[in-house]
């Protein structure tokens, strides 16, 4: 886990800019892509390309709300049970969020760093792959991810909000929300889901059974946990458990992110016409391909 004032107070300093900002007001786009004003800027995506990735790094990358906090908490665990000493990052995790100067700074931190993020495959900085970096590719159903999305900007007091759901989805599905479309980039990094030192992990995959995905987690970071270790790691991960400690870990968005942990909430959101649209997005992008297949659309989203 980072930091836990820094990652707050960033948190809070965002909210708090987004007090100012209306949703009409919310996207910068950075090469084709909208991205929140409220954490993004123009300056920071100019630095990034500078950033020097190294081989032990951990980068958790997910499109939004796909389940990255819950990984990073993962991986911090067992970077922790490994090491005898507790992860902690001196800047707020994601990779493209924050101030420019934020990549020398990140020079000075102890190995392994772990970093996350929502880049497309194609945006991020070419030294991740050059320095064999080790990625997490965390992915969730699209259904599911947009409902959670929802939420994300219509309870919590200080994002802007959409006028409905309705309205959200018409965006979600053009991919105008933060970070762009979920299938282009679903679509960018099924490309890259057998390369070397990358590991694709689902989230439903996660909620069936945490224990042996936490030990496919710990083996594809060469980590040796005994079962106990991996017992006590899950205990901790579950939901229940990370929500109850989230005003601690994420401050006063602590339970608006972690919201529900559920898989099927969509079938309370989606009518008949926006499952259908879904379902024809999904079979264009992703039917009969890797990713399309792991993400098993007919269990998780055909009702
Ligand atoms: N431990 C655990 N178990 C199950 N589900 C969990 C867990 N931790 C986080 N979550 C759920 O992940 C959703 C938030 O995703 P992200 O962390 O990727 O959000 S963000 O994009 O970084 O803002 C959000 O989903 P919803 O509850 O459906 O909104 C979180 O509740």
């Amino acid at each position: 886990m980072a930091d836990k004032s820094k990652f707050i107070d960033y948190i809070d300093d965002a909210l708090e800019k987004s007090k100012e900002t209306t949703l009409s007001q919310l996207f910068l786009t950075y090469q084709g892509i909208p991205y929140p004003v409220t954490m993004c800027t123009q300056e920071t995506f100019r630095a990034l390309d500078a950033f020097e990735a190294r081989s032990d790094d951990v980068l958790l990358a997910s499109y939004p709300k796909c389940g990255s906090n819950w990984i990073l908490h993962i991986v911090s665990e067992l970077i922790f049970a490994v090491s005898k000493k507790k992860y902690t990052c001196p800047e707020f995790p994601v990779l493209e969020c924050g101030d420019a100067e934020k990549y020398q700074r990140m020079k000075l931190f102890p190995s392994p760093r772990i970093l996350t993020t929502h880049l497309h495959y194609d945006k991020l900085p070419q030294s991740i792959f050059k320095n064999k970096a080790k990625i997490l590719v965390i992915f969730r159903n699209p259904k599911d991810t947009a409902v959670s999305f929802f939420h994300f900007h219509n309870d919590v007091p200080d994002i802007p909000s959409y006028a409905s759901w309705d309205e959200f989805f018409r965006q979600f599905i053009k991919g105008q929300v933060s970070w762009g479309s979920y299938f282009d980039f679903a679509i960018n990094w099924n490309k890259h889901i057998d390369d070397e030192n990358v590991k694709f992990i689902l989230y439903e995959d996660l909620k069936e059974n945490l224990v042996v995905g936490i030990k496919q987690i710990s083996e594809f970071l060469g980590f040796s946990l005994t079962d106990e270790q991996i017992e006590t790691i899950s205990a901790q991960s579950t939901f229940l458990a990370m929500r109850a400690n989230s005003q601690e870990t994420h401050g006063a968005i602590g339970p608006f992110l972690f919201r529900k942990g559920e898989v099927g909430d969509w079938k309370r959101l989606f009518n008949e016409t926006q499952n259908q649209e879904m379902d024809e997005r999904f079979k264009e992008c992703l039917a009969g391909t890797s990713l399309g297949d792991k993400l098993k659309y007919e269990a998780y989203c055909l009702a």
